[in-house]
């Protein structure tokens, strides 16, 4: 039954956790409005969140004010642009604000249904101005999300780690750079105007204060802002790597056939070994171990000597009626089944089984506790791995059901700045290629959630850079 419209024909719905896309539920499109001085994380947050709405399915996109910026003018390189005073480049960060405002306007009105304004939005004029704009005028829901941070080292931290190899900053010393965008910060901060209940007891917003040390959330308006709360008190910020893993080679990878519960091969079992030997060599601190329910994961983790759990979410996508075949025998004996798979791989659910759209919707709960994670080793399927391997790398839903995750390889993820850095480490044990590569006449883009191409990557993390 789908949870938000109590409709029996669950099988008919294209939505995930019956949230914003369910075809029973008026649509409300949301705006969640970033608060806080500059470096106190805000396009982080802008960027994970987006990342995690649009691999749970829902349309969202980073508005990020600092890039109208950029584009409108070049006289921001000193912080004197930035001193309240300064009445002409008050002028163009207003103008800059609304048309922020405005596009995110648009692409909420042309079908998308979270649009994330990354600003300051520091004062109660401009926060008035979003109000009488995006909520009075367009009707759309208004969520702000504050970071408040008053600890130096963190403020320091950030500055270094992203503010530095802002375009803002090209080709000047970092000392330099630091010392200029301690004094934006001090210009910001004379007219901080921070949420507060007094003043805006009517508004929906969450405060974070240092990274989530504390929250204080005020009137909730809807399941989407309780879901955006719980990810923004699940995240942290901590030094961590997340190792991921398909388990060894099974003896139904060996015979070409999907699904089931089979046990290792020989080879599938010198894996184990060879991954215990790497997990020792890595010096993981405090490393815990999860797996799926399925015997050949859990025999892959049977020398490792890290605690182990076993999670159901974890096991790979149910095939149905297609549990224990082979591709081959798929094609012969349900070909409209196999072609429809072929053409559109992430909707497609075998009979009695399950889509790469049911797998993310299971695997929800599995990345919020990842999240809340530090150092992990992940030992799963290859659908399985390749939907949360989206989650890390940004996919399209239409990429997500063709990412290559080979046999006997640990995929080994590290947050870096905005994104995450990723590494392929092939232990020499040999495996079969389970990979069935995209059918010729598929493209790769649709259905996805819509990329920021507005935003040039900085050259040092590979991710997108901020305001
Ligand atoms: O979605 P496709 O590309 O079929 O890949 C998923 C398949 O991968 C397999 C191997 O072919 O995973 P696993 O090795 O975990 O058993 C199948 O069980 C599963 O159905």
């Amino acid at each position: 039954m789908c949870s938000s419209c109590n409709s029996l024909d669950i099988l008919q719905h294209e939505h995930i956790w019956g949230t914003a896309s369910c075809p029973h539920v008026v649509k409300a499109p949301i705006v969640i409005a970033m608060v806080g001085l500059p470096a106190r994380g805000k396009t982080y947050m802008s960027k994970k969140l987006t990342r995690y709405l649009n691999w749970i399915g829902i349309r969202t996109r980073v508005f990020n004010v600092g890039e109208y910026r950029r584009a409108a003018t070049d006289k921001y390189r000193s912080h004197d642009f930035f001193r309240p005073d300064n009445k002409e480049a008050l002028e163009i960060r207003q103008k800059c604000a609304l048309m922020a405002m405005d596009d995110a306007t648009k692409f909420l009105k042309n079908g998308g249904e979270v649009a994330v304004l990354d600003a300051t939005n520091t004062t109660r004029h401009r926060r008035k101005l979003l109000v009488d704009m995006i909520h009075r005028e367009n009707k759309f829901k208004l969520f702000f999300v504050e970071s408040i941070c008053d600890d130096p080292e963190i403020i320091e931290a950030n500055i270094v780690e992203v503010k530095v190899c802002s375009p803002d900053y090209n080709g000047m010393d970092q000392t330099e750079a630091i010392a200029d965008f301690l004094q934006r910060i001090k210009h910001y901060s004379e007219t901080y105007e921070p949420l507060c209940h007094e003043h805006d007891k009517d508004l929906s917003f969450i405060q974070i204060f240092n990274q989530g040390e504390r929250f204080q959330v005020n009137k909730l308006a809807g399941h989407l802002q309780s879901r955006v709360v719980y990810y923004l008190m699940n995240i942290h910020v901590l030094p961590r790597t997340i190792y991921l893993t398909r388990h060894g080679e099974s003896m139904m990878n060996l015979s070409g056939r999907i699904g089931g519960d089979s046990d290792l091969s020989d080879r599938g079992d010198e894996y184990a070994e060879a991954l215990a030997k790497y997990v020792e060599e890595e010096k993981i601190p405090d490393l815990k171990v999860w797996t799926s329910e399925l015997k050949r994961t859990k025999q892959t983790g049977k020398c490792l000597t890290a605690p182990i759990e076993h999670w159901k979410a974890l096991n790979e996508i149910d095939a149905g009626i297609c549990e224990g075949m082979t591709y081959e025998e798929i094609q012969e004996k349900y070909p409209e089944e196999f072609a429809n798979r072929d053409q559109d791989k992430f909707h497609y659910r075998y009979p009695s089984g399950e889509s790469y759209q049911d797998l993310v919707a299971r695997l929800e709960p599995v990345i919020m506790e990842l999240e809340r994670q530090e150092n992990i080793l992940v030992i799963c399927h290859q659908a399985v791995a390749r939907c949360l391997l989206a989650y890390f790398q940004d996919k399209t839903s239409a990429d997500l059901a063709y990412l290559k995750v080979p046999l006997h390889t640990v995929i080994k993820l590290t947050p870096v700045a905005y994104g995450c850095k990723i590494e392929f480490v092939a232990l020499s044990v040999d495996a079969v290629n389970t990979h069935r590569e995209r059918p010729q006449h598929v493209s790769g883009t649709k259905n996805g959630p819509i990329a920021n191409a507005m935003f040039p990557s900085c050259t040092k993390c590979s991710s997108h850079v901020g305001t």
